[in-house]
């Protein structure tokens, strides 16, 4: 037999196999699908038609596929494939409704679309005020913004829009976030102007000081407005900017992973009108303000020690309304359900001026 004929068998073979397997994962898939339709009608026969989002659910289907799988595929490839595929099978039952700050390309885009899969409707919003307004007047069902970066520390409209609104935190989103040099240009020497947002030009000064030291930098108001610009095609124009946006406007990456910090990580917020179930991995954050005497915000701080809670977060912000008084936004292991959470929240109320919990809710995944 020729070589090639030998490679074309062998091909045949293997791919014959393929073809196989897939019709038995397209029946799969389908059977799937129609188990969660049976989940909506048993849902909305008990009066629960508009709660079609579970996300301890979700939370619980991909940590036992991360836990089941074996490779070759890696952890992070499975939970991606099931974060689609839980994605499609809810859209049966309805489509979510996401909004999130535009324009699309955004990073903030890449969370919702980590979190909510594909088949989710995407609600760009131009503003983080009025993601807030569309998801409390139902516009749209969940709402994705980000709480804080790890380099640039904690968004702060978001922290004062959580003070007032009534949405609940229902999930949390990690992102890493890579930016790169994007340009129609083929060569490094050609660039002469780089567009992006004002942070994202921080987040990559040294790259660029070493790189590109004679391109003159303009800030605009986000880095899929950056990659716009530079898609216009004007000469010796690049955009610092995610993925999401090299591909949104069709732009080749010039250079890669241009960040100065290699772990710069965005962390997101899910918001809704429902608080998540239990799902045994969960966080609960709450807003709280000491009374105006020493030593009070160690006492606040006590419940969670004596109850063996650990805290992930604790954040101040100006209480707006009285001159030098602050509120606490304090993020902790648990769900407000688990015995030791209730019991420390519990002493928290007596101890505290005041204490709100913004919701309980699955840590994130990866
Ligand atoms: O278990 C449910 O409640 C479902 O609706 C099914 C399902 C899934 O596809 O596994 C779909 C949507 C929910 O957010 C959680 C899980």
């Amino acid at each position: 037999m020729k070589p090639n004929e030998a490679l074309s068998r062998q091909l045949a073979e293997v791919r014959d196999q393929i073809d196989a397997i897939d019709a038995r994962l397209l029946a799969l898939l389908n059977q799937r699908a129609a188990c969660a339709q049976r989940v909506g009608a048993i849902k909305a026969e008990h009066g629960e038609a508009d709660v079609i989002y579970r996300p301890e659910r979700e939370a619980q289907v991909l940590r036992r596929i991360r836990e089941m799988n074996r490779g070759p595929l890696s952890d992070e490839g499975v939970v991606r494939f099931f974060r689609e595929i839980m994605s499609a099978c809810l859209s049966l039952e309805r489509p979510l409704g996401v909004a999130f700050l535009g324009p699309l390309g955004t990073f903030s885009e890449s969370a919702a679309v980590k979190h909510f899969g594909h088949a989710a409707r995407l609600f760009p919003q131009d503003s983080i005020d009025r993601i807030f307004r569309v998801v409390e007047a139902r516009h749209a069902d969940y709402a994705v913004v980000p709480t804080e970066n790890s380099t640039e520390g904690a968004i702060g409209r978001v922290m004062d829009l959580l003070m007032t609104t009534p949405l609940r935190i229902c999930g949390e989103v990690l992102m890493r976030i890579q930016q790169h040099l994007l340009s129609r240009e083929t060569a490094l020497e050609k660039i002469t102007k780089v567009y992006s947002h004002a942070q994202s030009l921080a987040q990559c000064h040294e790259w660029l000081s070493r790189m590109l030291p004679q391109a003159q930098r303009i800030s605009v108001g986000s880095n899929a407005q950056a990659a716009q610009m530079a898609a216009g095609g004007e000469a010796g124009a690049a955009a610092i900017a995610g993925d999401a946006a090299a591909e949104r406007y069709g732009l080749p990456r010039l250079a890669e992973n241009i960040e100065d910090e290699p772990n710069n990580t965005t962390r997101f917020l899910v918001l809704g009108h429902q608080d998540a179930g239990v799902s045994g991995r969960d966080k609960t954050s709450l807003i709280m303000s000491a009374p105006n005497r020493t030593g009070s915000l160690v006492d606040l701080l006590m419940p969670f020690t004596e109850h063996g809670v650990s805290m992930t977060r604790l954040e101040s912000r100006p209480a707006r309304h009285t001159l030098w008084e602050y509120v606490f936004y304090v993020d902790i292991d648990g769900h407000r359900q688990d015995a030791n959470v209730t019991q420390a929240l519990t002493a928290l109320e007596q101890r505290a001026a005041y204490l709100r919990v913004l919701g309980s809710y699955p840590a994130a995944l990866y």
